[in-house]
């Protein structure tokens, strides 16, 4: 029967998704335990005492105003005669009372306080503890996934959406406190009389069930604000890092009409659902009442009539029953609030649910440095399942040599350099390090070992020095200098007001995309790499510019293992091998001169170049 019993229980879990929906908290819950309880407790008791204060409060009342009022009893006969007094005079009941009024006054403030202070703590943990695990999940997630998810999005769900499920914390608190302190007048009452308790449980039950149809609409109803909110978050991102481009293609115009459609948006998902979900309070308000007002003229007809009750117990009843509404008012109140922040909810979890999700796995093995060569072979790659973007490349890179990666735009050569760094892994095919699979390598020992400087260069929003040293811990001063003076970017660092200290701006927005790619150059040069990955490196650079840097690359990278990806062909002339790919395909590979005697396709782009700076000239 026991087992029957808990399955119709587990049942009952299932049907409502009751673990799905609240998971999140459930678990989180585990990780600051004791908080959470003491929130609990503090709360329960504040609540109680706050009703032992009002009874208390009524019994002054009635002293002061009625003549002979009397004593009241509260059926515990030490507490009646030592505390209350019944046997002294009416002042010195009326004194009694005061001080007991002042003292559950201030222990209920006490309790308050604490409990006031635990949820906010319990609260501040959760958001904590929620935006560290995102953290973690988006440190784990293949890179994939960040070119199919909206950064705008990512950045709602961290900021808002974690803000508003911390408040889901208080609200859960003030349920439960409201629970128990329901649970505690619900057994005061069934000692009045158990056949009127069960009346009002299966009315306000009914209501319960009634209400609950409201409740899901409006969880429905936040799922749509969520959207709202994230959707009006990317819009706003878009337009201040795009701001720029708004303003040189002059479409201020199309832009004020999508950030204030996206507002617009979020004004009117949340109205919905504050006008649903406010419905709750007014609809068990009426309802409430009108059941109450039914069953006093019920219970008077039936039990008071036929002298199953008296007169003053049903009052005691009512005026219990009476305290016992708003409580259901708030619960039903808090239900509501707790709906609205489903779609928050759903949010978090969609985040941090694992099995939808590519990981990196990382490797084991140390990367003490490269001894031989890497060798690709016969690696295919896709973003996407359907369409390959590297097609069967087979290649060796040897130590100490420079390959270079030439091919038109879109033929995959820096998918290819993201491969190599492990940025994704092959769909098919290997890539071996000395022979060993570099995905048994521990990615960091590798990375460590390797420096990337790439089109699109990453500036910190903080200084000079900072974002040159970025990575490199205990560096010396002259090292950094060295770096930024190899990097040619030392004259123009110095000529800044506050020379390394300058402050950068968000993504460097006060340098120019040449002394951006300069600063680059020296963060990576500053690592003294073994393997060297230049993703058009000199591409931002004027030509005076480009040929310094070009040849304090060249000093570079000698002796090292240097991959470089150049459109313009003079910079890749001396490579030790040039690979040239089309369309994910490796077409070419040999020395620039044995590629251009081939006179295959290097040796047209070779053509072209020079025919076009030939025109130019
Ligand atoms: N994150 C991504 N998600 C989906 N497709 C991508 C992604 N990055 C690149 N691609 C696609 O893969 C193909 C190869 O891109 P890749 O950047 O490797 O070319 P590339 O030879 O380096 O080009 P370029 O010289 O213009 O930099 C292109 O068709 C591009 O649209």
């Amino acid at each position: 029967m026991y087992l029957k019993l808990y399955q119709e229980f587990s049942n009952l879990f299932k049907k409502t998704k009751f673990w799905e929906n609240n998971y999140l908290f459930l678990r989180e819950f585990k990780n600051f335990r004791k908080i959470a309880i003491y929130a609990l407790v503090f709360s329960f008791l504040g609540a109680t005492f706050e009703g032992f204060s009002i009874g208390l409060l009524f019994s002054f009342l009635q002293n002061i105003t009625t003549v002979n009022a009397t004593p009241i009893h509260t059926g515990v006969e030490w507490f009646d005669i030592w505390i209350l007094g019944i046997n002294t005079s009416a002042i010195s009941r009326l004194y009694r009372i005061s001080i007991l009024i002042i003292l559950t006054t201030l222990i209920r403030v006490l309790f308050n306080y604490f409990g006031q202070v635990y949820t906010e703590i319990a609260q501040l943990k959760l958001g904590d503890s929620l935006r560290k695990q995102i953290f973690e999940q988006l440190e784990k997630v293949s890179l994939s996934y960040f070119s199919k998810t909206r950064s705008g999005d990512l950045i709602n769900t961290i900021t808002t959406e974690i803000e508003r499920i911390k408040y889901s914390f208080s609200a859960a608190s003030f349920l439960l406190t409201r629970i128990l302190n329901l649970s505690v007048y619900l057994i005061s009452i069934i000692f009045i009389s158990w056949q009127l308790t069960i009346c009002s449980v299966l009315l306000f039950t009914l209501l319960g069930v009634g209400l609950s149809t409201l409740n899901a609409k409006v969880r429905e109803e936040s799922f749509g604000l969520s959207i709202a909110n994230s959707q009006f978050t990317s819009t706003a991102i878009e337009f201040i890092n795009g701001i720029r481009t708004i303003q040189a293609f002059g479409t201020q115009e199309f832009e004020r009409q999508r950030y204030y459609k996206a507002s617009d948006q979020v004004v009117s998902a949340y109205t919905k659902v504050t006008l649903i979900g406010s419905l709750l309070k007014p609809i068990t308000e009426g309802l409430g009442t009108t059941f109450l007002v039914g069953m006093i003229i019920f219970a008077f007809t039936i039990f008071v009539a036929n002298g199953t009750l008296q007169v003053a117990s049903l009052l005691g009843f009512f005026f219990v029953l009476f305290r016992i509404v708003p409580i259901v008012q708030d619960v039903n109140g808090v239900r509501g609030t707790i709906s609205t922040l489903q779609g928050s909810v759903d949010n978090v979890k969609s985040l941090l649910k694992t099995d939808d999700k590519i990981y990196f796995h990382n490797g084991t093995l140390e990367f003490k440095g490269l001894k031989r060569s890497i060798d690709l072979i016969s690696v295919d790659f896709g973003y996407d399942a359907n369409n390959l973007v590297l097609n069967n490349i087979t290649l060796s890179i040897e130590r100490g040599k420079t390959t270079a990666l030439v091919g038109a735009s879109g033929a995959g050569k820096t998918t290819l350099a993201d491969i190599i760094a492990r940025f994704y892994d092959p769909t098919e095919g290997n890539v071996l390090i000395d022979g060993i699979d570099l995905r048994q390598f521990e990615i960091n020992t590798l990375r460590h070992k390797m420096a990337i400087v790439s089109q699109d260069t990453f500036i910190f929003n903080t200084s000079i020095w900072n974002n040159i040293s970025y990575g490199t811990s205990e560096v010396r001063e002259d090292e950094i200098r060295e770096a930024a003076r190899l990097a040619n970017a030392l004259e123009f660092i110095l000529k800044m007001p506050e020379g390394f200290e300058t402050q950068l701006g968000d993504r460097g927005v006060r340098l120019s995309g040449g002394q951006r790619q300069r600063i680059a150059i020296a963060r990576a040069l500053l690592r003294n790499p073994e393997i060297l990955i230049l993703d058009e490196a000199t591409s931002a650079l004027d030509s005076l510019s480009e040929r310094l840097i070009q040849e304090s690359l060249e000093k570079l990278s000698v002796g090292r293992t240097v991959i470089a990806i150049a459109h313009r062909l003079s910079t890749i002339a001396k490579a030790d091998k040039v690979v040239v790919l089309e369309q994910g395909r490796l077409v070419e590979q040999g020395s620039y001169q044995e590629l251009l005697d081939q006179r295959g396709k290097l040796w047209e782009y070779h053509k072209t170049q020079y025919q076009e700076q030939g025109q130019a000239g």
